[in-house]
């Protein structure tokens, strides 16, 4: 089976059954209703013939379809047969939570690092599973699976073109410098400046616990992911732009409602990224959407603000020389973007950043609530650490076993970004196995984050241990692992040339949150269990989920 049909060649065939479809439905015809029979029925026909050759073609001529993967599951709400033929397990692809039918995939279907399942219209997925096949695609012929072009499209409209969605040498140029931007001495230098942003935080949740309770236990009700995107918003502000929004103390909230606007990734999102997604890009231009107008409204504003700042930090450098360490400002001196390209460089690193650090955040603090034990024991491992000192000094955060274990082990189990897609631009191998152009990958570090082959039967549990190298008892330490035979197999901040930059940032930024509210707060859930994810790219708690923070004596 041809691997693409050239243009050419579908223009013939679309000539070929329009004259077809004229001598079967036009030409006894006489008056305007026969003629949009004809008009349909020629659509219609050409509509199988595509449906027929796309899901059938792809079905008996795949060269994987001896690999193993799911029965089709019936979507809902359709016929099953005609459901089952068109959308096939398209809804593993947009599932709620993201990534959960694949996890039970990989779970329960035996495989030898690759699952095949059909999508909608027959589309070719692939799952990669092992050490092995995840390697090919994410380090060893990276720059052979791109983003998809809807991905790309979107976020280009909404985020302008940053390093997220370029692909090729234009990526590899970029990530040098972002790699230098995001260096371990540059994270170093930005520690102090988290830890006294978390001190902060402390101090305004201690007020709220006394103001909400004065009476009876110093209690306070927090929606935990509306906080922690405020904490994340203020933290971005100061590491991307060298400027303390503040808005944990209800400063620049109105900044904060254009963040949320553009990067909160909701089911709203998600329906308007479905919307993007699927439909021709001319017809999604034409019927613009509130959202689209919204977000397009913030990210003008947004750049705005930016352009006005660029210049104004180049010449507040010439005098501080080069002494700030934000993002904005080290992008701006690295020399490797012009004034243009720096804003969607910055845009698409917020987009990379804000919500995806709260979620994990969030998802931390609702862990430790879920387990009291490892709280207590998480603060006393602090208290110790403090012993007679006013604070932790700043190689604590990094060093301590439980500590280390709670943040990874809650990434672990809760990846902001639960699924990522790629799609091969070449023919290639994966684990050995020819892949044709053209084939999708999917990428779902909550699968991989949750495999029973990769992390062992407790894989689906919240288990900071794992984390933890007890083989000298007496100097325990963080293993940085968890156990699991390669780094690969945590996935949550992704692998390779296209991981996340801001990786140690995030993780310098949650430990340090974290510590100081555990330090100073018992965290309980309000209900009985943890909810879901719910999200569309990036998976946080729902948003009307609270936590009780009361005040340690
Ligand atoms: C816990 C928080 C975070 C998580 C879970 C996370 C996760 C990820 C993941 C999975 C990717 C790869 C996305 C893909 O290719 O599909 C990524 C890329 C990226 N992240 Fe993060 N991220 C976090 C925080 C941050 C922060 C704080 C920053 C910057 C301040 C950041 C900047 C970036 C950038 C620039 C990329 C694009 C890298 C590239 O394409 O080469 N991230 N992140």
């Amino acid at each position: 089976m041809p691997k693409k049909l050239s243009f050419t060649v579908k223009l013939s065939l679309w000539a070929a059954i329009t004259w077809f479809g004229a001598r079967i439905y036009g030409f006894r015809l006489e008056s305007l209703a026969p003629f949009a029979v004809w008009i349909c029925g020629t659509w219609l026909s050409y509509f199988i013939l595509i449906l027929a050759w796309r899901i059938l073609g792809r079905k008996w001529f795949s060269p994987l379809k001896d690999l193993p993967g799911p029965k089709v599951c019936s979507p809902r709400g359709f016929t099953r047969t005609f459901g089952n033929i068109i959308f096939q397990n398209a809804s593993a692809i947009f599932d709620e939570p993201l990534g959960t039918q694949i996890t039970n995939w990989v779970n329960s279907i035996p495989n030898e690092g690759l699952l095949h399942f059909h999508g909608f219209m027959g589309t070719e997925y692939l799952v990669a599973t092992s050490v092995e096949s995840l390697s090919d695609v994410l380090t060893n012929r990276s720059y052979q699976f791109q983003k998809t072009s809807g991905l790309r499209r979107y976020a280009e409209r909404f985020f302008g073109r940053g390093i997220v969605i370029q692909e090729g040498d234009e990526h590899k140029k970029n990530r040098k410098s972002f790699v230098q931007v995001f260096n371990q001495r540059q994270v170093d230098k930005l520690k102090p400046i988290l830890s006294s942003k978390a001190t902060q935080i402390v101090q305004h949740l201690s007020k709220k616990c006394v103001r909400d309770n004065e009476k009876t236990e110093k209690l306070a009700t927090i929606r935990v992911n509306e906080f922690a995107k405020l904490i994340s918003f203020d933290v971005m502000g100061i590491i991307a732009l060298g400027m303390d929004f503040n808005s944990i103390l209800d400063q620049n909230l109105e900044i904060f409602d254009l963040f949320q606007t553009l990067f909160a990734s909701d089911s709203l999102k998600k329906s308007h990224f479905m919307w993007h997604n699927c439909a021709p890009p001319w017809l999604v231009t034409m019927f613009p959407s509130d959202i689209d107008r919204q977000m397009e409204f913030a990210h003008e504003q947004l750049r705005k603000s930016l352009q006005q700042m660029i210049p104004e930090k180049l010449a507040s450098l010439k005098s501080t020389d080069l002494s700030e360490e934000d993002i904005l400002t080290q992008i701006a001196c690295s020399g490797s973007f012009t004034h243009e390209e720096i804003i969607p460089q910055i845009v698409t690193t917020l987009a990379a950043g804000y919500e995806s650090t709260a979620s994990s955040l969030s998802w931390t603090l609702c862990c430790l609530a879920d387990s009291p034990e490892t709280q207590v024991n998480l603060r006393q491992e602090l208290l110790e650490a403090k012993g007679a000192k006013d604070a932790l000094d700043e190689e604590d955060y990094e060093r301590l076993p439980l500590l280390n274990g709670v943040c990874n082990e809650a990434s672990r189990l809760y990846p902001t970004f639960a699924m990522t897609l790629r799609k091969a631009i070449c023919d290639t191998y994966i684990s050995g196995r020819l892949v044709p152009a053209g084939t999708y990958i999917a990428i779902v570090p909550r699968a991989i984050n949750r495999a029973h082959h990769l992390w062992g039967p407790d894989a689906e549990q919240f288990v900071p241990e794992r984390w933890i190298d007890r083989s000298k008892p007496e100097a325990p330490k963080f293993n940085a692992t968890g156990g699991a035979s390669s780094p690969i197999c945590m996935l949550s901040f992704l692998y390779g040339p296209r991981s996340c930059v801001g990786r140690s940032l995030a993780l310098a930024e949650i430990r340090r949150v974290t510590a100081r509210i555990v330090e100073s707060f018992h965290i309980q859930k309000s209900g009985t269990s943890i909810p879901q994810p719910t999200g569309w790219l990036s998976s946080g708690p729902p948003p009307d989920l609270d936590l009780l923070f009361s005040l340690v004596e």
